[in-house]
């Protein structure tokens, strides 16, 4: 919240207030009583560094390292940790060992691990291997659609509509991915109009949340603006997530612009891993560790211990024999 005079702030009700009458918000907003961002209370943040970053890996990376990684993560007060995918080991042969992963981590009450599931062959290998979240990943561009999980949209939309029933009659909540929200390596624009497209039929078909996928790090704040703009039409702000590479170094202000505009969930990787193997050229996620430090830095709750995500990165960084791609953490490691 902006420059609020403290009566005004310090009004039980103020909130509810300004929810319920959207003109009194704008005259507010105009008179620069209250800021033209609200930025949300409390973020949560969806760790993908053990499926996101390590997929693209070209060296398989032994089972164990995978199951400690989660286990460190699984004390740092994260929520969610995306622990694997139920893909076919020839296109992704980083994550064949998915079943040993998920039952070797040592699950934490009230952290969550949902894994990917392409379609019904993964669905059921993830119920079988213990999954009890699973992930649908579409794409806004038809060519890497096809090029990623090897159907058009409307194909992926048919195999997702049956795990999303399937996992519905067991009560396991579905996520949705819509990769290629700012940009696709092959078709360059993705317009906005089709992302919110995409993330409409996945939200209405019953994914809880949808995280807008910037798969290859193009985008600024300007077209995630845009982009938000038009998806946020269609999917509640609330069940919206922003899902962002740094390819461009835009991951953080293209999340801050999400942030402004209301968006509350945040994906990052640990150390800043990853990319995706359809995506060629694209750097790692956004770190976790440079969320936690600039939300942490915005007064905004999350709930995740810096420290331990860094001694977490620390880790895996090591056990990958290469240095972190967290700012933070190397500046840690410089003035230590
Ligand atoms: C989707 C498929 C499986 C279709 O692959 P396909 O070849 O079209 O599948 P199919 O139905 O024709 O079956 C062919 C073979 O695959 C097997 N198969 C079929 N399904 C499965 C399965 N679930 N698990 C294991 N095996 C499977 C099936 O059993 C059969 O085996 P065969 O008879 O030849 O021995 C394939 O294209 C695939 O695995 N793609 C990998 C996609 C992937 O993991 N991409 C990276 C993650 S997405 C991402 O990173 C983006 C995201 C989410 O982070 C958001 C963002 O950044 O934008």
């Amino acid at each position: 919240m902006g420059n609020v005079p403290t009566t005004v702030k310090h009004c039980l009700s103020y909130k509810q207030i300004i929810e319920d009458y959207p003109w009194l918000r704008s005259w507010l907003q105009e008179e620069k009583i209250i800021s033209d961002h609200e930025y949300p209370e409390f973020v949560k943040i969806v760790e993908v560094g053990p499926r996101d970053g390590l997929q693209n890996e070209k060296e398989i990376v032994p089972t164990r390292v995978k199951i400690q990684l989660i286990d460190m993560l699984s004390t740092t007060g994260l929520s969610v940790i995306e622990a694997t995918s139920f893909v076919s080991s020839k296109w992704v042969p980083q994550m064949a060992d998915h079943t040993d992963v998920l039952q070797g981590i040592q699950r934490v009450p009230h952290v969550r691990y949902p894994v990917l599931t392409p379609n019904m062959q993964g669905f059921q290998d993830a119920v079988a291997a213990g999954a009890t979240e699973v992930a649908v990943f579409g794409s806004a561009s038809e060519t890497f659609s096809r090029k990623n999980i090897n159907c058009s949209i409307a194909e992926s939309m048919l195999r997702f509509e049956e795990v999303i029933r399937t996992a519905k009659d067991r009560q396991i909540p579905v996520r949705g991915y819509v990769s290629c929200a700012l940009g696709c390596p092959h078709e360059r624009h993705v317009e906005p109009s089709k992302v919110a497209e995409v993330a409409k039929k996945l939200y209405e078909m019953g994914c809880y949340e949808i995280s807008l996928g910037d798969t290859i790090g193009v985008g600024t704040p300007g077209s995630m603006f845009k982009m938000l703009q038009k998806v946020m039409k269609d999917v509640p702000v609330n069940a919206l997530a922003v899902h962002c590479y740094d390819t461009y170094g835009q991951a953080l202000p293209n999340i801050l612009t999400a942030l402004q505009m209301g968006v509350s969930v945040v994906d990052s990787a640990v150390a800043g891993l990853g990319g995706c193997p359809y995506a060629q050229g694209s750097s790692g996620n956004a770190s976790t560790e440079d969320v936690l430090y600039m939300l942490q830095g915005m007064g905004i709750e999350t709930g995740v211990n810096l420290d331990r995500v860094i001694e977490a990165g620390d880790f895996i960084c090591n056990a990958l024999g290469r240095g972190t791609s967290s700012k933070v953490s190397q500046a840690r490691s410089r003035t230590l």
